[in-house]
């Protein structure tokens, strides 16, 4: 009882010193934003556990302006100038909680690593994703794309974030390792998957992170089998790459594996990538490469199927410039006007990585947007914010594909400096040539052998009805598929 009162009354000493701090005296105390919000981390946090912060962070900005304060030491920024300002230099890096690596894994990948070491990877993975090498991967990405056609002429009404799911991840197994997962085979999810794909445990964990006390206990209140699973994740990786350095297995052709052996051959050991390093950032690109494409796919088959004037133009421009399936290939649907601007007009009302990107200012500062941060500040650019701003695209909540086809008369706006959906600069999307040939090719395959129809029950739905844990967590898309006739 005699130490316990003094403990206490530190403790709330300091509680409440903090808080004035943070509300007064804090380098960001002039930026507006929700009291508890300004004076605590715990409510971001709590949108974040919650599912639901980029729809906060949205809403603060329709009510606070173009820069909120969302945290004590955390800005959210929608000015098209922060872009650039913020993604466009090496030297602005995620903040510690936010490229935090999973218990038991000392090795970096592209999304934890410091600076020179995530040049050093991107040397190494660059030249497996030019828009030369992508075209390459076609084949490979053909024959996934044909199974899908195959299967779902059999089904009838199915999920179709399943079975893009089961789609994507044989592609970017197929070519990361040489191994696909094979779900569309077997009709089933792989049991890797669900562990690798576990966003809320994800967003859990990065919490955990801004309570060093709490995170230092965490692998020992983490329950055995999540760390079990973990593990076998890890081994997974580790024996497949294992079997590619052997020479155990080799890829139908060359593959993303390959590119990364090939610079490890020619360069020195001191700047080769280790094993460790390969096996971690083949796992982040198996999830990077997956869930994202199945997002914008299934993004733009829900608004397709509410805006049947929209469906109605993609399908004609797609089966009126293609008589067979034989005639759709990366390139020849590269140039379809219609399909481009339904793309980006899903990657801006769906976009595949809505949260706040969040950045830590460097040393010695920096100006954003015009204005200037002292080093450490957290500032974040929020997909979900940015897309959804008037002050940036005209009737933000609407599907209007046209707005991308500059030449149409009386459309809403868009200002592309505001529309980043693959991020840009050292740390911008290396999957992008990838990303758009998997979106076109899939798309146009799908519009051109199928009629696709919403169930009547399930058709009606918001996009933002879904939860979003570092991505969104995707409802079914109950869609009849029907051969269509020529
Ligand atoms: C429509 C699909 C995709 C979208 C919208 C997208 C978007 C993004 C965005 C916004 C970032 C930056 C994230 C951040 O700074 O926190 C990113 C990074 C990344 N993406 Fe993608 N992505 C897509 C598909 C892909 C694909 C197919 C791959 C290939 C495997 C890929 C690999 C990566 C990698 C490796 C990074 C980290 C880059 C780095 O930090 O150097 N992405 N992506």
């Amino acid at each position: 009882m005699g130490l316990l009162q003094p403990i206490v009354g530190t403790l709330l000493s300091y509680f409440v010193a903090r808080t004035l701090y943070n509300l007064f005296f804090h380098p960001l105390a002039s930026y507006k934003g929700p009291l508890l919000w300004r004076a605590f981390q715990f409510p971001s946090l709590a949108a974040m556990l919650g599912g639901n912060m980029p729809y906060r962070v949205k809403e603060l900005h329709d009510q606070y302006g173009p820069i909120v304060r969302v945290a004590p030491n955390e800005l959210s920024i929608i000015d098209d100038r922060a872009w650039k300002d913020i993604f466009q230099r090496r030297d602005f890096l995620r903040p510690p909680q936010w490229g935090a690596r999973p218990p038991g894994v000392d090795a970096h990948n592209l999304i934890s690593a410091p600076a020179d070491v995530h040049a050093r990877f991107r040397k190494a993975f660059a030249p497996a994703f030019s828009e030369k090498e992508t075209q390459g991967y076609e084949t490979l990405i053909r024959l996934y794309c044909d199974k899908l056609i195959n299967t779902l002429d059999t089904k009838g009404v199915v999920d179709l974030v399943e079975w893009l799911n089961f789609t994507t991840f044989d592609i970017i197994g197929e070519l990361c390792w040489g191994q696909s997962f094979d779900c569309l085979e077997s009709g089933k999810g792989h049991a890797f998957i669900s562990v690798l794909l576990h966003f809320k445990a994800a967003t859990i964990a990065t919490c955990i992170k801004y309570y060093p006390a709490i995170d230092a206990l965490i692998p020992f209140i983490t329950p055995k089998s999540a760390l079990t699973m973990l593990h076998n994740v890890f081994n997974t990786g580790h024996q497949r790459i294992q079997q590619r350095i052997s020479g155990q297995t080799e890829p139908r052709q060359p593959d993303i594996l390959s590119h990364v052996l090939q610079y490890n051959k020619v360069n020195p050991e001191a700047i080769a990538l280790s094993q460790d390093e390969v096996e971690f950032n083949a796992l982040t690109m198996i999830v990077a490469g997956s869930e994202t494409i199945t997002t914008a796919l299934c993004g733009a088959v829900h608004y397709l199927l509410l805006n049947p004037s929209a469906y109605d133009t993609l399908a004609s421009e797609i089966r009126s410039n293609f008589n067979s399936a034989e005639q759709i290939s990366a390139s020849s649907v590269t140039s379809l006007r219609y399909l481009n601007a339904v793309l980006n007009e899903t990657l801006r009302l769906c976009p595949p990585i809505p949260d706040n990107m969040r950045r830590a200012v460097p040393k010695g500062g920096a100006t954003v947007a015009g204005l200037g941060f002292p080093e450490g500040t957290v500032l974040g650019v929020s997909c979900w914010s940015v897309f959804q701003s008037d002050q940036h695209f005209s009737n933000p909540t609407t599907f209007a594909p046209e707005r991308w086809l500059s030449d149409e008369k009386g459309v809403s706006h868009h200002n592309v400096k505001a529309y980043y959906p693959f991020s840009l600069g050292p740390h911008g999307c290396l999957g992008q040539p990838l990303a758009w040939l998997e979106m076109r090719l899939i798309l146009s395959l799908l519009l051109f052998h199928f009629d696709l129809e919403a169930v009547p029950k399930a058709a009606k739905w918001n996009w933002s009805e879904q939860a979003i844990w570092w991505t969104w967590e995707k409802k079914p898309l109950l869609v009849n598929v029907k051969r269509r006739s020529f």
